[in-house]
């Protein structure tokens, strides 16, 4: 059964009556999961994944790891079925895969879908399989940028064939190994490219260094992802600092740990809950939240403080309470991009303006988001306008309508943030949410319902 069956093309997002009050377990997070699996598939040794995220991106990344050979088992207890409003106890949360490394293989194809991670982070590995490794995806995937991944590779001895444009779709010819060595990169269009050389540098035959040449660096978090759980696996990371030598990145050649690692929830899936909370003036809380993560979404508990609410991360997860009112926020996001758009949709419901910078390559993501979230909000009423590099929201009542998502999971839940405050909404589309919680609609409707 498909989502579209599951879930009618428009979805009329529910209204919220009161204060919401409810805990939300949210599954694994996409980066973590995606650099797991190919760190494992790296690996020396076989290793495990708890917890992992079941979802269109990561079920990708396993199908394209296994298409190059890799052994990915996956196991589901019985007892995973786990209400949303309930935090089930870790190991009734029931789903592990094991990862047994292999030679990596071609020919073989991969389906990118939409997925940056997949369509960053595997063509370095692919460069590492003996024979032809072909990658296609959705229609936008060819336009998401990948050039700055495909010189560097060919920079560092790999053959790869595209259309001249730098972008999908392209083969790898894989040649069993990579030279590796020094590359100098532009990636002020995506932090992705960076981690993708980082992260299959350990089997270079020289690792890498990697040189970021542009004038801004988008998502940091992740890059420092990407580090701190290649150092977990025994991978050498340096980071020279001196001599003005920041956004430089040096990964020795060497063999690979294979681990048990057990997936922290996905923060930035965290945040429509979280902002349930600020909007209706209920609380929410999160089971598992990390006391410390590399995850962008952990800076919600600051943003989304200074926009009203209130957070308290205790034993039993973050607790985020909503007072009702909202304020308007002037914000830098370019490290944490992805959360933009559910904080447009809380901005477009606050008493004062907000201004949203440092996102100028969130027009390259799922969509050009900019301009999806200034057109969605201003046909509900809204006074959104872009800027060279984000948005500035004016607050005005808003009114119900179609809210389209054009394929991007991010505008389906900023969609439904901003039904909960204002009736009528109804979302083109909702099932575009299997990129990375394909169990949103179940969710936030137990949400409503606890
Ligand atoms: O490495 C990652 O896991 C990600 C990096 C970011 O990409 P960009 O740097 O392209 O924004 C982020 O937006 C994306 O959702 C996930
Ligand atoms: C930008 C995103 O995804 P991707 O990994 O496809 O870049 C995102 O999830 O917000």
């Amino acid at each position: 059964m498909t989502e579209s069956s599951v879930h009618p093309a428009l979805w009329p997002a529910p209204h919220a009556s009161g204060a919401v009050d409810a805990t939300v377990t949210v599954p694994g997070s996409k980066s973590v999961t995606n650099r797991a699996l190919v760190l494992a598939s790296l690996a020396s040794e076989p290793g495990w994944l708890r917890r992992p995220l079941r979802s269109r991106d990561t079920l990708l990344m396993a199908d394209a790891l296994r298409a190059m050979g890799v052994g990915i088992e996956e196991t589901i207890s019985s007892s995973s079925a786990s209400s949303p409003s309930a935090a089930a106890a870790p190991e009734a949360k029931g789903e592990a895969w094991r990862v047994i490394p292999a030679g990596l293989h071609g020919p073989a194809a991969v389906d990118v879908g939409n997925a940056g991670t997949v369509m960053r982070f595997l063509p370095p590995v692919a460069t590492l399989a003996d024979g032809p490794i072909r990658f296609d995806g959705d229609p936008r995937s060819y336009e998401r940028p990948l050039t700055g991944v495909i010189e560097a590779l060919r920079t560092l001895g790999a053959r790869i064939d595209d259309d001249g444009r730098g972008a999908l779709p392209l083969t790898v010819h894989g040649g069993g190994a990579l030279v590796g060595g020094t590359v100098s990169i532009d990636a002020s269009s995506s932090s992705q490219f960076v981690s993708a050389l980082l992260l299959s540098a350990p089997r270079f035959n020289q690792g890498v260094e990697v040189r970021h040449t542009g004038t801004t660096l988008p998502s940091m978090p992740h890059i420092r992802m990407t580090v701190e759980m290649l150092r977990a696996v025994g991978a050498q990371v340096d980071e020279p600092e001196t001599g003005g030598e920041r956004n430089v990145w040096r990964v020795s050649p060497s063999a690979l740990l294979g681990r048990d690692l057990t997936i922290e929830p996905d923060l930035s899936n965290a945040q429509p809950f979280l902002a349930a909370a600020l909007v209706t003036g209920g609380r929410v809380t999160v089971p598992d939240w990390p006391e410390r993560t590399t995850q962008p979404g952990d800076a919600l508990r600051e943003i989304f403080t200074a926009m009203g609410g209130d957070c308290e991360l205790t034993g039993k997860g973050l607790t985020f309470t909503g007072t009702g009112r909202i304020h308007g926020i002037d914000v830098d996001l370019g490290e944490v991009g992805e959360l933009t758009p559910g904080i447009a949709a809380v901005a477009a419901l606050a008493d004062s303006p907000s201004t949203l910078r440092g996102v100028a390559h969130l027009r390259l993501h799922e969509t050009d988001r900019l301009a999806a979230l200034t057109k969605e909000i201003n046909e509900l009423g809204g006074d959104v306008t872009e800027t060279a590099d984000g948005l500035h929201i004016r607050p005005r009542p808003l009114r119900g309508g179609v809210f389209h998502t054009y394929d991007d999971h991010r505008m389906a839940t900023a969609g439904a943030v901003i039904g909960l405050a204002v009736k009528g909404v109804e979302i083109e589309n909702v099932g575009t949410t299997a990129k990375t919680l394909p169990d949103f609609p179940d969710m936030w409707t137990g949400m409503l319902g606890a």
